[in-house]
């Protein structure tokens, strides 16, 4: 039995990543198409993390911790992004606001708790 348990339902998303260098968002990971991006909770150590899959493949395109400081910018209301430290910019653009408010409440109520 694994001590981290979803946190809300996978969310459809197509995860994108911030290039700095070129200045613009590139879908991240291999395969094309929509992913599905859950939040983790680790119960026994009260920790959470991102996880997104894509569809087709199953290839992890986010794997990050929900660290307390973490600034989750609700940018449009089917686009939501945050900073992973100081490197990694990410960008979920989801299949419906709906999905996309059931990620962001987990995010927030996350947050909450940390
Ligand atoms: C999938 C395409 C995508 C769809 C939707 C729109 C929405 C706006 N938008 C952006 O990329 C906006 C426009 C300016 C650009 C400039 C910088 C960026 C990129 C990197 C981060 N960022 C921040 O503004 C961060 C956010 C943040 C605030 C608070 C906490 C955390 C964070 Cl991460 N603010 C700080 C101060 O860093 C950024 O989001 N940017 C998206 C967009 O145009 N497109 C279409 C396309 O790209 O063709």
């Amino acid at each position: 039995m694994s001590a981290e348990v979803p946190y809300c339902k996978s969310c459809k998303a197509s995860v994108m990543i911030y290039d700095d260098a070129e200045r613009k968002w590139k879908t991240a990971g291999r395969a094309p198409g929509l992913s599905g991006a859950c939040v983790y909770h680790h119960t026994v150590e009260n920790t959470f993390r991102v996880v997104a899959r894509k569809d087709s493949g199953g290839e992890v395109v986010i794997n990050c911790s929900v660290l307390p400081q973490l600034k989750y910018n609700k940018a449009t209301p089917t686009f939501h992004q945050w900073r992973d430290g100081v490197r990694t910019v990410y960008g979920l653009n989801f299949a419906s606001p709906d999905e996309a408010n059931i990620f962001a409440n987990a995010m927030e109520s996350a947050l909450e708790v940390l």
